[in-house]
């Protein structure tokens, strides 16, 4: 650890401390302001998704102009330059994937590749210890860049250190007794396969179930600039990284690079913590998904308000149901005496069984919707989202979160129909609950003013679409930086809303 501290992050403004309650920690030894990249890494291994309609580049995800490894027909590059660059660990990967027969190649997930490759890149830096043990060289070992705002620097260290960095330490549960059994057997199986894969003599089945559960805590969503999940990748430092549901920090992708950066001013000595989940839920909500997949209880600031008054109360706008008084907003409660839901403002009770009722029907066709959106019948799935959306304004709170995800859903599809208008009445609707379960500089709020502008920008609403592009820039340089691709379009589409907006109002004045 101090071999981290003193080599790697020192100098980028960080520090590594360990607490009892969550293991290791980063924190601030200078001040950060918003927007500023607190760090940037490159994964030390990292895989695409697997889908039946894109395949994408192994290095850099993208999904133009792919063509497959001529001689393991299994991993995609986009080009010779992509294909070098991860040739080092494709060289052995490949002959291993080559020599496998179809049906196993058919059952390789994304998780199988990435730990065969953890194990692959392993082996390459032993070798390369060895080598330079043999012949008296210095014994170094560089690590993929760590960039900070200074120039990009490298860490050595040795390959035993970096092995014990990836998956002895960015591991803080206790006990793999806490994974669930169910959970443990699927382990078991996709280990039996890496090590049909792999062919080692030396490879205990055992470790490398384990290090699927490490993985699964530690391995980090690869998404584009609008949050689409492209790949997952192993990020040593940012894997040190704890989580908060209200954190000052956010993890952002460009490629295969990871870039953290402060949402908010941070202080020098405090934590640096991002989020890995959905912070949009109920505190219930986030909890669970926390425990069921990362082990552990949040107690952050906005967690340790479970069951106060105000936690019960967002509780149940955000998943709870509507007063049946539709002119009233009140969040409902479950009533003891009339064991049904009384409205907390106007005091009208809802029937229990009015409410299962319709929950019951709005589930069935709920999963017919999605049956039919994940087969592309695009017309199907919007009239069934419509009459999803129907029972859910009857049953759910209008800030629902849930009412929220069929509008963002109806949003996707009407683009998809190029249906521009309603597909711009939708996104409106999505925006002010994104305002009420976001903070201002989240991600998802400034992505969504950019669709909501670029709806109003096609459709010639100019002084909305400015309105809308501005909210985005102002959310989005924070998160994104400014220097992206991604961020220059956006910029570039805001300037010529305005160019035409004045040259609107100087042709009015001639
Ligand atoms: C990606 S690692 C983060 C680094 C970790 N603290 C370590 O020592 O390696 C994720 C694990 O850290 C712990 N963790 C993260 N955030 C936490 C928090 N807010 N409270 C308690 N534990 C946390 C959990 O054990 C989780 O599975």
């Amino acid at each position: 650890m101090e071999d981290l501290q003193k080599l790697l992050l020192h100098d980028h403004g960080l520090s590594v401390s360990t607490l009892p309650e969550k293991g290791r920690c980063l924190f601030t030894t200078r001040e950060y302001s918003p927007g500023e990249i607190i760090l940037s890494e490159e994964p030390y291994v990292s895989v695409p998704n697997k889908t039946p309609v894109k395949s994408r580049c192994d290095w850099c995800f993208t999904s133009s102009n792919v063509k497959r490894c001529s001689s393991c027909q299994v991993v995609w590059y986009c080009g010779s330059k992509c294909q070098t660059s991860d040739w080092k660990v494709h060289r052995l990967e490949c002959q291993l994937l080559a020599k496998l027969e179809k049906n196993r190649i058919k059952s390789l997930t994304p998780s199988i590749r990435l730990m065969v490759k953890l194990y692959l890149r392993r082996k390459l830096q032993n070798e390369k210890c060895d080598r330079q043990l043999q012949s008296g060289e210095r014994f170094s070992i560089s690590y993929p860049c760590v960039y900070g705002v200074l120039p990009s620097i490298y860490m050595y260290c040795d390959a035993k250190f970096q092995w014990f960095l990836l998956l002895n330490l960015t591991h803080f549960h206790k006990d793999i007794s806490e994974v669930e059994e169910m959970q443990l057997v699927l382990y078991a199986q996709m280990a039996s396969l890496v090590n049909i894969i792999l062919q080692w003599s030396t490879l205990n089945i055992k470790e490398i179930a384990q290090n699927f559960s490490k993985l699964a805590c530690n391995a980090h969503t690869i998404c584009d600039s609008e949050l689409i999940p492209l790949g997952t990748g192993l990020y040593p430092v940012i894997s040190i990284i704890n989580h908060s549901c209200s954190p000052n920090s956010v993890l952002v992708f460009e490629g295969r690079i990871a870039t953290v950066r402060a949402m908010q001013t941070i202080p020098k000595g405090s934590e640096v913590l991002i989020s890995y989940i959905e912070t949009a839920g109920s505190t219930m909500t986030r909890q669970k998904a926390l425990k069921d997949q990362y082990f552990f209880i949040c107690s952050c600031p906005r967690c340790i308000k479970l069951g106060e008054h105000d936690d019960i109360e967002e509780s149940a706008i955000l998943e709870g149901y509507r007063c049946k008084n539709h002119t009233c907003n009140g969040f409902l409660l479950r009533d003891l005496e009339s064991k049904g839901f009384k409205c907390q403002q106007c005091g009208i009770v809802r029937e229990k069984e009015e409410i299962v009722k319709i929950a019951s029907e709005e589930k069935t066709i709920s999963n017919k919707a999605s049956v039919a959106l994940s087969s592309c019948h695009n017309k199907e799935a919007l009239d069934m989202y419509l009459m999803v959306e129907k029972l859910q304004m009857k049953l759910c709170h209008p800030f629902s979160i849930n009412l929220m995800r069929t509008r963002e859903t109806l949003l996707k599809i009407l683009m998809e129909l190029q249906d521009w208008k309603k597909a711009l009445t939708y996104c409106r609707l999505t925006i002010p609950v994104y305002e009420r379960v976001y903070p201002k500089f989240h991600p998802l709020r400034g992505l969504q003013y950019y669709t909501c502008g670029k709806l109003e920008w096609l459709l010639g609403y100019t002084d909305e679409a400015i309105k809308s592009l501005t909210q985005a820039v102002d959310v989005l340089r924070i998160t994104h930086g400014t220097n992206t691709s991604f961020m220059k379009d956006l910029i570039a589409k805001l300037e010529e809303a305005q160019a035409e907006a004045s040259y609107k109002l100087s042709s009015m004045d001639d």
